[in-house]
């Protein structure tokens, strides 16, 4: 009995020591922090900093010149960078600077350690098994479905108008993500959600989708927020609601029933001649998943390399999660900026038309270059992400290509970060920069992209001058599919219908949310939406 009191008593000391510590450390930062003289925006806010006003922090270098520093959690110094030398360097430093906790606060619970979360080898192990999966060859064999579900699309919105008249009023927002989310089930791991068949069942995946990720369970609550300022707190379970355990768990049994089912059938391909036509069509499943689990399998690979059963189960709401709502978004921003812009809706419908099918390959979606034009100037001024995280995980110097003078008045081509520190990598702010795009770098312009300014090439982004998909070998690996379903959607839409919005431009505005959606000013209680008016196309 006295030694179990012992024992606690010296677990209390050992606590209370501890948060004295963390407490003295968070007291003391602000006046060590090497980020400390960095010119930056005023903070009036010790827990919160500057944070509430970073969805906003697109301008911030136009104010305070490249690199900056801003007011974080607890008043912490966080480095903002569109420096494109710095943000070379840090991108491509990914054993110094990983994804921090506060990044992950959203999905962790969800996504697990897939590809998204995944740190150090495991990540590298990962990101070796799956880039072959999301290769040219493999989204060309894709371009079918997203051309299918586009059609399928279209025939949602008509039969809206069949009911309601022309033109109807249409939440494009809406039908693009139940669109997506069916593209991602198929060609991810072809699973049918059917969220587009009006007419369709219940299903259970989806349910279980929204219920984990509508629940706010997964959101920053206040536990996952303390969490952050003591890390021991993260080996305590974090509960959720019964409704949102048992969604967890429906997706786990889904996730490795389709992994089960996917190794079976790779198995069995050998034995393909002798199968039925029903198994032989799955045998020959396309989708990331079963690429992924055949990559893993190929005897090429030592075993100490391979992924295990939970790696790949971890890909599944990975993809879910990355795959989905980035590329809604983003066709639904195109479609706002073609609205706005109709004599571009009419050029692109006039150059997707001359194309005489309505199925084209991806080679032939590729050659039209206005729309390519187009898919590149929306991801540009809209990206999907306005910013992503990085953790300082050892102390660095950050070179920079311009020099930054600090608050008293010294100027520096480096900037020091302590271990610890965060980087913020504005990806708005660098895609609409008025010293790498001009002064019109705000407007939408497909035209810019017949020729690219010089300081653009700098930009260390994966795709298209730009940082909208990072870059890096942490850049997304699923931009090839993205831009090929981007392409099959706006091509199928444009020809099927003309487009207008319902509100005016003013009203729309970028959601202050992780993946920037559409809503109105004048109804924010209403969640993100794109209200258009929608009237058929007629063909002369
Ligand atoms: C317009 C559509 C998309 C955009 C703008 C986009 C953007 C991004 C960005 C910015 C990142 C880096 C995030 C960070 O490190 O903080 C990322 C990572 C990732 N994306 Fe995408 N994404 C899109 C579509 C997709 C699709 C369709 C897939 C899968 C089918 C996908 C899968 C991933 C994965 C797995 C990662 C993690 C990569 C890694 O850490 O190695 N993304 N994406």
């Amino acid at each position: 009995m006295e030694a179990k009191l012992v024992v606690l008593l010296s677990l209390a000391i050992a606590i209370a020591i501890y948060l004295q510590w963390r407490l003295i450390q968070l007291i003391l930062r602000p006046y060590t922090s090497s980020l400390r003289y960095l010119p930056g925006p005023t903070s009036h806010n010790w827990l919160l900093g500057n944070l509430t006003q970073v969805y906003q922090s697109s301008n911030w270098a136009e104010q305070y010149g490249d690199t900056l520093k801003y007011k974080g959690l607890f008043g912490s110094d966080v480095l903002f960078t569109a420096d494109t030398r710095a943000l070379h360097h840090i991108l491509n430093n990914t054993a110094a600077y990983c994804r921090p906790e506060l990044a992950r606060l959203g999905i962790s619970d969800f996504v697990g350690e897939g590809l998204l979360l995944a740190e150090g080898e495991r990540h590298r192990q990962q990101r070796r098994i799956m880039n072959p999966a999301f290769g040219p060859a493999q989204i060309r064999e894709l371009t079918d479905i997203f051309l299918r579900k586009a059609t399928e699309l279209t025939k949602v919105w008509s039969s809206s108008m069949a009911e309601h008249g022309e033109p109807a009023r249409i939440d494009v927002l809406d039908g693009l993500s139940k669109m997506t989310l069916d593209v991602i089930g198929l060609a991810g791991f072809s699973y049918e959600f059917d969220s587009l068949n009006i007419h369709g069942r219940r299903n259970e995946l989806n349910e279980a989708f929204n219920t984990v990720f509508g629940s706010g369970a997964n959101g920053a609550s206040l536990f996952r927020f303390l969490r952050l300022l003591f890390p021991p707190l993260k080996y305590l379970p974090v509960g959720g609601t019964k409704e949102v355990r048992n969604a967890h768990q429906i997706m786990r049994n889904i996730g490795m029933r389709l992994v089960r089912e996917k190794k079976d059938m790779i198995l069995n391909q050998g034995k393909a001649a002798s199968l039925d036509e029903d198994a032989r069509g799955k045998s020959n499943q396309r989708d990331l998943l079963t690429l992924l689990i055949k990559a893993n399998m190929d005897p090429s690979i030592p075993k100490s390399q391979r992924l295990s059963d939970e790696d790949i189960l971890a890909q599944v709401p990975t993809f879910l999660v990355a795959g989905h709502e980035t590329t809604s978004n983003a066709t639904a921003w195109a479609l706002y900026a073609l609205s706005i812009e109709p004599q571009m809706q009419t050029r692109l419908r006039e150059e997707c038309l001359a194309l005489s099918t309505d199925y084209p390959s991806m080679d032939e979606l590729n050659q039209l270059p206005f729309l390519d034009a187009v898919i590149r100037e929306t991801l540009r001024l809209h990206p999907p992400l306005n910013n992503t995280l990085r953790e300082a995980v050892t102390d660095d110097v950050i070179p920079l290509s311009k020099p930054c003078v600090d608050v008293r008045g010294r100027i520096h081509d480096h900037v020091k970060i302590d271990k610890g520190s965060m980087v913020q990598i504005p990806i708005l702010a660098v895609n609409r920069s008025k010293a790498i795009w001009g002064e019109d770098a705000l407007e939408f312009k497909p035209d810019r992209w017949g020729k690219v300014p010089d300081a653009a090439q700098k930009v260390p982004g994966t795709w298209g001058n730009m940082m909208s998909f990072l870059g890096g070998s942490r850049s997304c690996i699923g931009y090839r599919f993205s831009l090929v379903e981007m392409k099959a959607l706006l091509f199928t839409l444009v020809r099927a219908f003309e487009f207008d919005l319902a509100v005016p431009k003013e009203d729309v505005v970028r959601q202050n949310a992780s993946v920037q959606r559409p809503i109105l000013l004048s109804a924010m209680d209403q969640g993100s939406q794109l209200p258009m008016l929608i009237r058929p196309y007629q063909r002369a």
